[in-house]
């Protein structure tokens, strides 16, 4: 593999899901090509799960970590080839991605999504740019578009937890104070959808994912009807991609409630986390022994640490 920032970087879905079983079950047992090497982690923006766990993962390869929140200590990046930098901005990204690729064996990169220009947004702009100019892997930490990591951390929770071989795997957009990306869902589309569980995405008219990502899910407009007999029931809040970075945080009667869940089949629930509390989510619910939270975030440890293994060339 020669960087992480989609699934069209992994040859086998299931393969990977598997070693990231293994390495669960044997963290410290997969040092042997990754001892003594350097991860780099880049801050464009917050982050709690994805700096802690992809440090962790790092440990438990025997590697060193470096940590940097780009957007507080660093200097301001250009962009733009030809640029005559007499502005603002210090530092060309052509030389920071290749001085950082100096000290690190694996980079790692999160930046979202401005949210206000859809077509830089799509391109992946930055991460783009970034991966071209640096000389080592690079990892999406979440990017403006997607969050790999997340997802084969979710798709891993998913095989723990089912109880049959096909379940119904409800991903449905929740109200939300401010709008934010479509990174983490379209993500959660495009590895459901390379999966045989039955897929189905509920959200509002007019918050209908990209077709890009939202693949052949069925699509439905009606929360009640997508949650009935669903198995997993995978909450969260996106901006609109047609009035690109519009939100609505009116709905309220799409917020995930214990009444809700009574219409699925004891459907245990998902969300990426940070999540708010009695907007997102009920407390009833996120407190119920139905919550799969606490798992999802554990397995990023593992989801990095095989993602680690896999750009470092481990055999399976
Ligand atoms: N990495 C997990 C999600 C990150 C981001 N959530 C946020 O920004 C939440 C912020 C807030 O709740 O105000 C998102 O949705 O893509
Ligand atoms: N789920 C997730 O990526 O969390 P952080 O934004 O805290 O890293």
């Amino acid at each position: 593999m020669k960087n992480f920032i989609s699934l069209n970087n992994v040859d086998s879905l299931d393969a990977l899901v598997q070693l990231a079983a293994e390495v669960k079950k044997n963290p410290f047992g997969f040092k042997k090509h990754t001892e003594n090497k350097t991860l780099g982690l880049l801050f464009f923006n917050p982050s709690l799960r994805t700096r802690l766990s992809s440090q962790k993962a790092a440990f438990n390869l025997g590697m060193q970590v470096m940590v940097m929140n780009v957007d507080k200590d660093g200097w301001v990046l250009e962009m733009e080839d030809g640029a005559v930098m007499n502005q603002g901005k210090q530092e060309h990204i052509k030389e920071a991605a290749a001085v950082i690729s100096q000290y690190c064996d694996v980079i790692g990169v999160r930046t979202f999504a401005s949210l206000t220009n859809k077509e830089d947004d799509y391109a992946e702009a930055f991460l783009s740019k970034f991966i071209k100019h640096a000389l080592v892997p690079v990892i999406s930490l979440e990017s403006a578009t997607l969050h790999p990591l997340q997802s084969l951390a979710d798709v891993l929770t998913i095989e723990e937890h089912k109880k049959i071989a096909k379940p119904k795997v409800v991903l449905s957009w929740a109200p939300h104070p401010k709008p934010l990306p479509q990174a983490v869902p379209n993500s959660f589309a495009q590895w459901i959808n390379a999966t045989d569980y039955d897929f189905v995405i509920a959200n509002p008219e007019g918050f209908d994912l990209s077709k890009e990502f939202a693949g052949s899910a069925k699509v439905i407009h009606n929360q009640d009807e997508a949650l009935k007999d669903a198995d997993f029931v995978y909450a969260k809040n996106w901006s609109s991609y047609q009035n690109y970075g519009k939100s609505a945080p009116e709905l309220t009667d799409w917020t995930i409630t214990s009444k809700k869940m009574k219409l699925t089949q004891q459907a245990k629930f998902m969300h990426c986390l940070p999540v708010r509390r009695n907007v997102v989510v009920s407390d009833e619910v996120l407190d119920s022994d139905a919550s799969l939270v606490i798992e999802q975030a554990n397995n990023r440890t593992f989801s990095a640490q095989t993602v680690l293994l896999k750009l470092l060339d481990y055999e399976n």
